[in-house]
């Protein structure tokens, strides 16, 4: 597959946990909005044709935004969940998307996303019904009980950490967002929804940097690490 893929970037967060005055994708972060980094690495990306940015209802961008690295950035107003904002990016997506083509989303909470891991989820996902980025889990996993005691310690091996892009079928992506939507359930990622559909997306190991900027310790670290993954 050679064709560029349109990206949707879920961008509509609170920011609880950072515990921040506005959203944690509009803090700033080596001189930029955090949300400025991640969209740049997306639209610089050879493979990537577009953005679909999904923001809050009170939200907006910059002005110029609407094109970035030659690339149309187009928004959308996301919903009360993760998932919901997905589903409002993947209906806005331009008419040339069809259900067929693949389509990409990625955190705009994770702004070190490193280009050549976005390129081997594309070239290897392709093949599948589609996949998403992780690292195997390589710490000892333990389950707490109250006041954060250990309770056991968790199987590791064939754990994974799942991350961003994932990367899957329009129409089929939309089908089983709807479908769990419909059943009440909460999914907290789109490969969720597709396991849930019966679909095995592929797993392409990526750099364990690819972090989800979560807390304010996560955004130290961010700026450390979007110096090194440029
Ligand atoms: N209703 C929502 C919730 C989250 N997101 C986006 O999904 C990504 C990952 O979500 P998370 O890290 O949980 O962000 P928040 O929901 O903002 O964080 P918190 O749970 O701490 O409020 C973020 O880019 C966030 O903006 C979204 O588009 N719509
Ligand atoms: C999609 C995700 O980043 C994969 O790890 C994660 O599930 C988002 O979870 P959050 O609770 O919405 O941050």
């Amino acid at each position: 597959m050679s064709e560029a893929l349109w990206c949707v970037v879920p961008a509509a967060g609170r920011g609880m946990r950072m515990g921040a005055d506005c959203p944690k994708q509009y803090l700033p972060l080596a001189g930029k909005p955090l949300i400025a980094h991640t969209l740049e690495r997306l639209a610089a990306h050879p493979r990537i044709a577009g953005l679909l940015v999904v923001l809050g209802a009170r939200d907006e961008l910059w002005p110029g935004i609407e094109t970035l690295h030659g690339k149309p950035v187009r928004v959308a107003i996301g919903g009360a969940e993760r998932s919901d904002s997905v589903l409002a990016g993947l209906n806005a997506l331009p008419s040339e998307v069809e259900n067929a083509d693949f389509v990409l989303v990625h955190d705009a909470a994770r702004p070190c996303v490193r280009a050549k891991d976005i390129t081997q989820l594309i070239e290897r996902a392709s093949e599948t019904d589609g996949g998403l980025l992780g690292a195997p889990l390589r710490d000892t996993l333990k389950r707490a009980g109250e006041g954060d005691c250990s309770l056991a310690t968790e199987p590791r091996d064939q754990r994974w950490r799942a991350f961003t892009p994932q990367m899957f079928r329009r129409g089929e992506l939309v089908a089983a967002l709807g479908a769990v939507s419909n059943h009440g359930r909460a999914v907290s990622d789109e490969a969720m929804a597709m396991e849930l559909a019966g679909f095995r997306p592929l797993l392409v190991e990526g750099a364990e940097d690819n972090i989800k900027v979560t807390t304010a310790a996560d955004l130290a670290l961010a700026e450390f690490l979007l110096a090194r993954t440029a």
